[in-house]
């Protein structure tokens, strides 16, 4: 089993990424987890590029322990002594230096010819190995660069002292079978190449940056250049957490792994997220919020039945604590009854079925169904459970601010007759009322009524309660709804079983209503 070594840009390509600043402190706090995350290679920074990133790296060098701490540097003297200067406390310092390879490069930025950048590369490399042994090169736009000129670049290198060569593919360019094919060549035709590392270094522009990375490797890449998050210049680089995992998940397949401290992932991306401000998206592969997530009824089952059914990898293997059902429209029966289990309620095949339905339909209302609202919809099923004389069908209501409030709904009474009634009132809760004591011709006085949100957010669920009396008695009654108006009709209905559970005598009036 090969063991490739993972150099993390997190710092140096992430920090170019549009958007994102770091500071001193927020760097070496990412240095020092990444060294808790088992990387072999810290590109700290590009010390050249100003006095704030020649501290950071300076710091970095200093503080974290255990691994290689890199600096990038142009294919110039200056670039290099400040980062030899900047790399002076490491305990294990690398140059990684490099000068773009590409005709179009070369022609349009550097206007060199082939002849100048051999002489160039050569002249680095060399003025950078007095310095240290562990020197890299990259060949930036090595993936747009003809293939001939590209061995010929790695020779002088390899040549010059370089122990790392890199084959950037610097504006994601190439597909998987082009970029192993390169490293393919280089390896048959670079003499010396063997001895030295080769580094897979891939950009994310058509979304192949991890696939082409992993083609590297296949084809004899040892080192693979990455970001935590997959953040980095414009669509960013490939990702760490992706390349390692795929490596960790399919050990059968690439016969490779890293030294990565898997448990570590999920901490290291959360901290990068949050420093650089950059959201980590809900379908990002591994650290996604939804990466172990499921939604659908067949899928929960399955999972409930067995992990393996939909899950390639476990969570906890990357540092999140477990898997999770998520209840939403698309769940089914299993994945509800074991929320409800989860959440203690011990109910039978028919009360879970009857709570599934409303369970679905408030779904069709609701992006998201928390335990809350699991919790409301299980205590308003067993308020309709103890009194169902009348159930609500249907509700209308007109109201406005120049309008006078009216309400029009059908009751179905327990023996099946459906009665209609319509009212108006000073308000609409009002009008709902009036109605409602229309249909049971109960002469009911209320005595409180109040409303709250069950959960956050504008598509929460309204609580109603109310007290109702009538005569001697006095009886609450509670109604839910993502409707607060429906959920006041089913409030005053439930006080209204209550009292029709309890006297009789408006459950008389409500037949006599209806003509039975
Ligand atoms: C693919 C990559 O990710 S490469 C790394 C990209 N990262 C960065 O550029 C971040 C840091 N960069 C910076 O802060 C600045 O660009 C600096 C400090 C490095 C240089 O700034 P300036 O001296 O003002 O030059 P500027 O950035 O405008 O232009 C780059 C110059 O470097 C040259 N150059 C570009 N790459 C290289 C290289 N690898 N080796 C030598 N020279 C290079 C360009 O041809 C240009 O030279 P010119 O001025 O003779 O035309
Ligand atoms: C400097 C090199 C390695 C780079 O970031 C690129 O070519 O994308
Ligand atoms: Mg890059």
């Amino acid at each position: 089993m090969r063991t490739i070594e993972v150099f993390d840009t997190t710092l140096r390509d992430g920090e170019q990424s549009p958007g994102i600043n770091l500071s001193r402190e927020e760097k070496l706090e990412i240095a020092r987890q990444l060294g808790r995350l088992g990387v072999d290679v810290i590109e700290a920074g590009f010390a050249a590029a100003s006095p704030g990133d020649f501290e950071s790296v300076a710091e970095i060098a200093r503080e974290v322990r255990g691994l290689t701490v890199c600096s990038l540097a142009r294919s110039v003297q200056s670039d290099i002594d400040r980062a030899y200067e900047a790399l002076r406390d490491a305990e294990d310092p690398r140059i990684h230096v490099f000068l773009a390879t590409s005709d179009i490069h070369l022609q349009h930025k550097l206007r060199l010819t082939r002849e100048q950048v051999l002489e160039q590369i050569d002249a680095a490399v060399r003025y950078a190995v007095k310095y240290m042994s562990n020197v890299e090169f990259s060949a930036e736009d090595a993936g747009r660069t003809d293939i001939d000129f590209l061995c010929q670049v790695a020779e002088v290198a390899i040549r010059a002292g370089a122990k790392v060569f890199n084959v950037p593919d610097t504006v994601g360019y190439l597909t998987p079978q082009e970029y192993a094919g390169k490293i393919r060549a280089l390896r048959e035709r670079v003499p010396g190449i063997e001895k030295i590392k080769l580094s897979s270094h891939c950009h994310d522009d058509l979304g192949m940056a991890v696939s082409n990375t992993l083609a590297g490797i296949e084809a004899g890449i040892t080192q693979v250049e990455v970001t935590i998050n997959g953040i980095g210049e414009r669509a960013g680089n490939a990702s760490l957490e992706e390349v390692v995992m795929a490596l960790a998940t399919r050990q059968d397949f690439y016969q490779a792994k890293t030294n990565i401290v898997l448990n570590q992932i999920y901490r290291t991306s959360r901290l990068v997220s949050k420093l650089t401000g950059f959201v980590v998206p809900p379908n990002k592969a591994i650290v996604g919020a939804n990466a172990f997530a499921h939604e659908s009824g067949i899928h929960q089952d399955g999972v409930l039945k067995e992990k393996l059914t939909y899950e390639i990898m476990k969570p906890e293997t990357i540092g999140v604590a477990e898997s999770k059902l998520v209840l939403g429209k698309h769940s089914g029966r299993h994945a509800f009854r074991e929320k409800l289990t989860e959440m203690g309620y011990q109910l039978s095949d028919e009360e879970v079925n009857e709570l599934f339905k409303r369970f679905k339909d408030l779904c069709d209302k609701k992006k998201t169904v928390t335990d809350d609202d699991i919790a409301a919809l299980v205590d308003d099923s067993h308020t309709v459970e103890r009194s169902d004389l009348y159930q609500l069908e249907y509700l209308h209501i007109s109201a406005g601010n120049t309008a006078v409030p009216t309400a029009t709904l059908r009751v179905r009474l327990a023996d099946g007759t459906v009665v209609e009634e319509a009212a108006v009132g000073n308000g609409a809760v009002d009008a709902i009322y009036q109605a409602i004591d229309r249909v049971t011709g109960g002469a009911t006085e209320l005595v409180s009524y109040q409303i709250q949100s069950v959960t956050g957010g504008r598509d929460a669920l309204g609580e109603v309660r109310v007290q109702v009396r009538q005569g001697e008695a006095v009886v609450s009654g509670r109604g839910v709804s993502t409707d607060v108006l429906e959920a006041s009709a089913k409030a005053y209905l439930d006080a209204v079983n209550r009292l029709a559970a309890g006297q009789g005598r408006s459950a008389g009036a409500a037949r006599v209503k209806a003509g039975v």
